[in-house]
């Protein structure tokens, strides 16, 4: 089987849940998805004071953490960021900062990407995060495959290039059955290029 590595960042556990259930859709497709998280060395702060990274602090740290060999392995790549400013976390920066032999040495050229974000209100801001994942993407030589457009799908609100959650202001509108839906058919486009 083909491997989907999806590695997140999340504070408030929005971006933790779209992860889960991608890795879940992709491996509904036969793909070998595994769910991974940055470091994030202040999240135990962000517990103690906000009840939203509190309900999904511990299934976090459980995750195992993404390393160079973890995108060495995969045959896709998918990663979940928050949005702050418009931009990715520091978080999820520090950890694509230790990629940089592996642009040198184009070793993730041909590999599969895909990414998505949660933020709070502004889905155009989201954007933005995501054209910062790809631009990584695009350093490494990789093959982005986005969400597109589906007129099929009742609400559109959705950038072509991914998914992008609105959270709300406290982070607390956790993602829908609408989201779902297009999660479904993003899962569909996604696993099409590394199922066997
Ligand atoms: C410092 C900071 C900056 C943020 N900037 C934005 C922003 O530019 N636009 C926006 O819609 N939300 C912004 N947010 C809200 C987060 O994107 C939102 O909390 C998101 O749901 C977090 O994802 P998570 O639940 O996976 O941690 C910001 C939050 C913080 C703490």
């Amino acid at each position: 089987m083909k491997r989907c590595s999806i590695i997140i960042h999340s504070v408030s556990g929005n971006c933790f849940i779209i992860g889960s259930y991608l890795k879940e859709l992709m491996e509904q497709r036969s793909v070998d998805a595994r769910l991974y998280r940055v470091e994030d060395p202040d999240l135990h702060i962000w517990a103690n004071k906000q009840e939203t990274t509190n309900d999904f602090y511990e299934d976090i740290l459980a995750l195992p953490v993404a390393s160079l060999s973890t995108l060495l392995k995969s045959d896709m790549v998918i990663l979940g960021s928050p949005t702050r400013f418009g931009n990715i976390t520091a978080e999820m920066k520090t950890f694509l900062d230790t990629t940089l032999p592996l642009s040198k040495e184009r070793s993730l050229e041909t590999k599969f990407f895909a990414c998505f974000t949660s933020c709070s209100h502004s889905t155009c801001e989201g954007a933005h995060t995501l054209n910062a994942l790809i631009y990584w993407s695009q350093n490494m030589g990789m093959l982005h495959i986005p969400y597109g457009v589906h007129e099929e799908i009742e609400n559109l609100d959705q950038p072509v290039a991914g998914i992008v959650h609105l959270a709300g202001k406290e982070d607390s509108i956790r993602p829908s059955e609408q989201l779902g839906q297009e999660m479904e058919v993003y899962a569909d486009i996604l696993s099409a290029y590394i199922q066997e």
